[in-house]
């Protein structure tokens, strides 16, 4: 008796002549007792025979994957369009071989499949079709394929610390066939979102929880991974968490930091799964290992930046972060059309303060300027120290007048200041200060070379003093 497959198997496996290598009949027949997953597809990759196995392991029903092109199955377009080029194209002369694949089921959820693969043809060497035999992967399987993927994020280069986290969170999602991945970043009773990945778009990043409304208090009173993947048939199914967002499956492990719980790595989903195992407790560590490695990391870059942008003997901004704050600074005047001044400063005698007191003394001297500098500006002024003893004083908002009245008042206070090096007198300082203000077309240049020539006029008047 002929199955309703039977006249596409004959397509699949006749070569133009007819020719058939193989009973179509006969093989349906083996394929539909056969336990393992068995596709077979025409040679424009279209399915053309699925076997009782596929409907279970892939959630479709026969009739849904007829006449589709085997990329339904695929996970990735990508591992799709790459089998393609390797195995499954009328050139390809390679036997069955053996490889794994993410696959995706009807319902979205997503598997590792061990595949056997192989190019059919007919009696007269031509391709008539293709066949894969389907296992799902166990569990050891997919977390080597897991940490493999993490491995690959990790150490990828061209990914922002965003995007590997973004990336690390799907891997988690994928093998625990869950919808929801956080990041968590946990003070006190304040859960913060720092990352997260939700199928269903509900969760952003920065919203808060009181702690106590979530399911990772469990993990972190454990100070280990924790699961549940059934919440309403367990011990916890009158938790805050459940009664007001019905997640039923849930694993998280702390993330720690610096000896310190930095937050949790979590992953739920409003369905239940399978209960969670050895396997899937370690890979989760693992992550959250792998998280805490990215986040110490990002903050060392942090730190890295941020320093090389400050001069190192003052504290003040050094010249790279003058000019780009100064850039800033021009561009918003430019925007808003507020005035916009800048003084450049050149603390005078320098050389005679270093030739007397020595070295070191300078360098104290122009550590108690820097503390002046502060001291004296507003929050949105800012003082970088752009050469040895020359600096440049960046005020938004101050015209003229007011930047004139600002030099006076930093003169003025660096009169008061005494510096005190052992066994001699104390220094004593005094600036002269050329001031600029922003006119349209002006460059960090322009402005700042008007700026130096009121300077050098303050110096040829006599020194500490401000000039226009
Ligand atoms: N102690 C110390 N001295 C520095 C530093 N950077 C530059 N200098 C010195 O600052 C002095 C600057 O001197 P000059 O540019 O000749 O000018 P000046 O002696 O300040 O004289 P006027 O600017 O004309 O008032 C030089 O002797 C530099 O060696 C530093 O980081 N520490």
């Amino acid at each position: 008796m002929s199955t309703p497959n039977q006249k596409n198997i004959e397509i699949a496996l006749a070569g133009e002549s007819g020719q058939q290598a193989v009973s179509p009949v006969l093989l349906a027949e083996i394929f539909q007792s056969y336990e393992e997953a068995v596709v077979v597809a025409d040679v424009n990759r279209r399915i053309v025979y699925v076997n009782s196995a596929v409907e279970n392991l892939f959630g479709y029903n026969k009739e849904d994957l007829y006449g589709k092109e085997t990329k339904v199955l695929y996970a990735e377009e990508r591992d799709y369009a790459e089998q393609g080029n390797k195995r499954f194209n009328v050139d390809s002369r390679k036997g069955p071989e053996n490889y794994r694949i993410v696959y995706r089921r009807a319902d979205g959820r997503e598997f590792l499949g061990k595949t056997t693969g192989a190019v059919m043809r007919n009696m007269d060497d031509q391709v008539s079709g293709f066949m894969g035999v389907i296992r799902p992967a166990r569990s050891a399987e997919q977390s080597l394929d897991a940490l493999q993927k993490v491995n690959t994020i990790t150490a990828n280069v061209k990914l922002s610390h965003e995007e590997k986290l973004d990336a690390l969170l799907r891997v988690g999602l994928n093998h625990f066939g869950l919808e929801i991945g956080i990041v968590s970043h946990i003070e006190d009773s304040k859960y913060t979102v720092d990352s997260c990945v939700d199928y269903n778009e509900q969760l952003e990043p920065l919203t808060v929880f009181d702690l106590s409304g979530t399911y990772c208090v469990h993990t972190l009173t454990e100070g280990k991974p924790v699961g549940f993947h059934y919440v309403r048939e367990s011990e916890i199914k009158d938790h805050p968490c459940y009664q007001n967002f019905q997640l039923e499956s849930y694993i998280g492990c702390p993330i720690m930091f610096d000896d310190k719980v930095y937050g949790t790595l979590n992953f739920s989903s409003p369905s239940p799964v399978e209960p969670f195992n050895k396997d899937d407790y370690i890979l989760i560590e693992l992550l959250a290992d792998t998280v805490s490695y990215l986040l110490f990391k990002k903050l060392a870059e942090e730190e890295m930046a941020a320093l090389a942008r400050i001069d190192e003997l003052t504290g003040l901004p050094n010249r790279r972060a003058t000019w780009e704050r100064l850039t800033e600074n021009i561009e918003q005047a430019s925007r808003t059309g507020l005035p916009l001044s800048v003084l450049s400063i050149d603390i005078d005698h320098f050389k005679n303060i270093n030739d007397t007191w020595g070295h070191a003394g300078g360098d104290l001297a122009l550590v108690a300027f820097a503390r002046v500098a502060n001291q004296v500006g507003r929050k949105v002024d800012f003082c970088g120290r752009i050469g040895g003893e020359e600096f440049v004083f960046v005020l938004p908002g101050a015209d003229k007048a007011a930047a004139q009245e600002f030099g006076n008042r930093l003169r003025e206070r660096l009169a008061d200041v005494q510096v005190e090096v052992a066994d001699k007198e104390p220094i004593r300082l005094t600036l002269s200060a050329g001031i600029a203000k922003l006119e349209p077309g002006d460059t960090i240049e322009s402005l700042l070379a008007r700026a130096d020539d009121a300077m050098y006029q303050a110096k040829e008047q006599g020194r500490d003093r401000v000039c226009l």
